[in-house]
């Protein structure tokens, strides 16, 4: 059965904004944030969704929420789970993350936010992130997804990362050279057999 998924990274959130690590820290929106997610809902008018999953962070929660209500489609079946949380940044939390390159290095930095099996002190590597990104879409997204429905998930930076690297079988190497952009949505379609036909992100 044919289908469609949408992933999207949550609008701008404030340590966003300030450009402080975030992961498993729980903070809210900016405004642009809040119209990056109408925004999105726009690029999304059209799509009817048969399920949308989320993690427990309010930035990602109330995304979902914006888009759903911009499409009209706020009577969906919501799931959220921390299996979907962007990383966990440990200690990096709340930092800032230019003062963090000054004092560890931006290579040092670079290899706690881009590599693969790298984990920031006292966080997790993004090989961490997608052994509980992957199992659960395997048991709770992808049969929708074979039975033809619809699915919306709205998510993190790193988190989505990890499910891109396998839905566009990616390695450790390409993920490392792609960041999504916050509210922008990336659609996928499923052929008969359950193959990806297509692949759009729609930032214009
Ligand atoms: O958790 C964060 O800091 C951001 O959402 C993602 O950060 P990164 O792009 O530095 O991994």
């Amino acid at each position: 059965m044919k289908s469609q998924l949408a992933i999207v990274r949550h609008g701008q959130s404030e340590y966003n904004l300030e450009n402080r690590f975030t992961g498993f820290a729980d903070v809210d929106l900016t405004t642009q944030g809040r119209e990056e997610a109408a925004m999105c809902g726009r690029k999304l008018q059209g799509m009817q969704f048969e399920a949308c999953f989320t993690s427990v962070l309010k930035r990602a929660i109330e995304t979902l929420d914006i888009i759903l209500d911009t499409i009209g489609q706020k009577q969906l079946p919501v799931y959220k789970d921390a299996a979907l949380n962007e990383r966990d940044y440990g200690d990096l939390q709340g930092l800032n993350k230019a003062e963090t390159a000054e004092k560890y290095g931006a290579e040092q930095v670079a290899l706690w936010r881009r590599s693969f099996d790298v984990s920031p002190p006292g966080g997790e590597s993004l090989k961490q992130t997608q052994e509980r990104v992957l199992p659960y879409y395997y048991a709770n997204i992808e049969p929708l997804l074979q039975q033809g429905k619809n699915v919306l998930i709205v998510a993190h930076g790193n988190s989505l990362r990890a499910l891109m690297m396998h839905l566009e079988n990616l390695t450790p190497d390409a993920i490392s050279h792609i960041d999504l952009l916050t509210g922008v949505p990336r659609v996928y379609d499923f052929d008969d057999s359950g193959k990806i036909s297509y692949v759009q992100h729609l930032t214009s």
